[in-house]
C-alpha cells in the first residue's frame, strides 16, 4: 500500500515569537507544498528519502587519484529529526511498528520562515497515519505536529503545524484557533536566500527574556496587543483601503519590535526598507527570522515591490492563501 500526502507552507502575518509566550498570532497557509509518500517495505526498517535537503557535515577531499567522503553523522541525522519524530509518534499512536519508506519532495525553502518544518511534519503524520489505518482529524494531526516541534526545537507555540494541517487564515492562541474570513491580501514575500534555525532563534529570544525580563516582557505584551488590533481591523467593516493602511502600520511596528528582540538581519531589513520605499504600506519579517523571509503588503504595487526586492538582493514570490491544509493526494491499495 502507498499513500501520498501534502501540506502547505505558511506566513505569519503578525505575532511570531510572542506567540511562544502565549500571546495571540495571525497566520495564513500559502500555496507552496511539501509532498510525502509513505509505503511499507520488506526490510522492517524506517527509511527516509529527503530529496530537497542538503546534508550538513559532508566533507569531500581529493587527491590525484582518490576521493574521500566524511560525514558528520550527528548533523546529518539531526536534519531529519522532524520526520523521524513524526513517524515515531504516529507508530506509538497506532501501536504498530512496521518497516516504512518515506520519500519527501518539497517546494518550500528550508529555514526560511515559511514553516518547512511544520509542513514536513504534518505531511509525514498524514501519510503515515493513513498507511497504518489510523483515523486522525486535522486537529489531532496539528496536535501531533506540535509535539514533533516541541521534541525537536524544545519550544514551539504550535501555530505552524496548526495552520499547515487546517489551512486558510487563522487567529491562534495557546493551542486554540479561530478561522478568519479569507481575504485576498496583495502581498509579496521576499526571500533573503539565507536561512535561520527556528530552534536557535527561539532560544535567543528566551535568553534575552530571562536576562532582561523587565525590558523584553513589555515588548512581548505590545506584540500581543498589536495582534488583537490587527484581528479587529481584519474583521471590521472598513473599506479595503483603510484596512490595508492600518494593517501596514501594524506590520511596520511589529517589524520594529522583532528587530528589538534580535531576530532581524541586515538582509531582512534591506528587503523591508526597499519594499516600503517602493510603495508597500507595510513590511516585516515573517517566521522566526535570522535570515529567511519578509513580506510586504502592497495593494496596486506588487510588481514594483517585487522589483525592489530583487534589486535589494532578494528573491520575490507572489503567493496566494491556500484554503486547504493537509491533503491526501493519492492512496494506492
Ligand atoms: N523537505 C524537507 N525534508 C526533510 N526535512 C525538512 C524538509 N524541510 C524542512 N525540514 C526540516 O525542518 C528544518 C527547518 O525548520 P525550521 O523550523 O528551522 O525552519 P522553517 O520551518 O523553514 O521556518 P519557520 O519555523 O521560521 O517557519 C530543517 O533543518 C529540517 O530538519
Ligand atoms: C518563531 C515562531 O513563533 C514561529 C516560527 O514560524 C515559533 C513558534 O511559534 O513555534
Ligand atoms: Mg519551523
Amino acid at each position: 500500500m502507498r499513500v501520498l500526502a501534502s501540506a502547505p507552507a505558511k506566513i505569519i502575518l503578525f505575532g511570531e515569537h510572542s506567540v511562544v509566550y502565549g500571546k495571540p498570532a495571525i497566520a495564513a497557509a500559502i500555496d507552496l507544498r511539501t509532498y510525502v509518500k509513505a509505503e511499507f517495505n520488506e526490510n522492517g526498517r524506517i527509511r527516509i528519502e529527503a530529496k530537497d535537503i542538503r546534508t550538513p557535515g559532508l566533507t569531500v577531499s581529493f587527491t590525484e587519484d582518490q576521493i574521500y567522503f566524511e560525514t558528520d553523522y550527528g548533523k546529518a541525522a539531526e536534519v531529519l529529526s522532524y520526520v523521524r519524530e513524526a513517524i515515531n509518534l504516529v507508530m506509538e499512536e497506532a501501536g504498530k511498528q512496521k518497516g516504512i519508506t518515506v520519500s519527501i519532495t518539497s517546494q518550500i525553502p528550508v529555514g526560511a520562515g515559511l514553516g518547512s518544518s511544520a509542513a514536513v511534519a504534518v505531511a509525514t503524520i498524514g501519510a503515515v497515519s493513513r498507511l497504518l489505518g489510523l483515523e486522525l482529524s486535522k486537529k489531532e494531526i496539528a496536535k501531533l505536529g506540535h509535539k514533533v516541534e516541541l521534541l525537536v526545537q524544545g519550544a514551539s507555540s504550535g501555530i505552524d503545524p496548526t495552520v499547515s494541517a487546517v489551512g486558510g487564515f487563522l487567529y491562534y492562541q495557546k493551542g486554540s484557533f479561530e478561522s478568519l474570513p479569507v481575504v485576498e491580501l496583495p502581498i509579496v514575500v521576499g526571500y533573503t536566500g539565507s536561512s535561520g534555525s527556528t530552534k536557535e532563534l527561539v532560544a535567543k529570544v528566551r535568553k534575552n527574556y530571562e536576562e532582561m525580563p523587565e525590558i523584553i516582557e513589555p515588548i512581548l505584551n505590545s506584540m500581543g496587543r498589536l495582534v488583537e488590533k490587527a484581528r479587529e481591523v481584519i474583521l471590521a467593516e472598513y473599506d479595503k483601503e483603510i484596512k490595508f493602511q492600518l494593517l501596514g502600520r501594524l506590520m511596520n511596528i511589529n517589524h520594529g519590535l522583532l528587530d528589538a528582540l534580535g531576530v532581524s538581519t541586515k538582509s531582512l531589513s534591506d528587503l523591508v526598507y526597499a519594499s516600503r520605499e517602493a510603495g508597500a504600506l507595510g513590511a516585516k519579517i515573517t517566521g522566526a527570522g535570522g535570515g529567511g523571509c519578509m513580506y510586504a503588503l502592497a495593494p496596486g504595487k506588487q510588481t514594483e515591490v517585487a522589483t525592489a526586492i530583487k534589486i535589494a538582493g532578494g528573491v520575490p514570490m507572489i503567493t496566494k492563501i491556500s484554503r486547504e491544509g493537509l491533503r491526501i493526494e493519492e492512496v494506492e491499495e
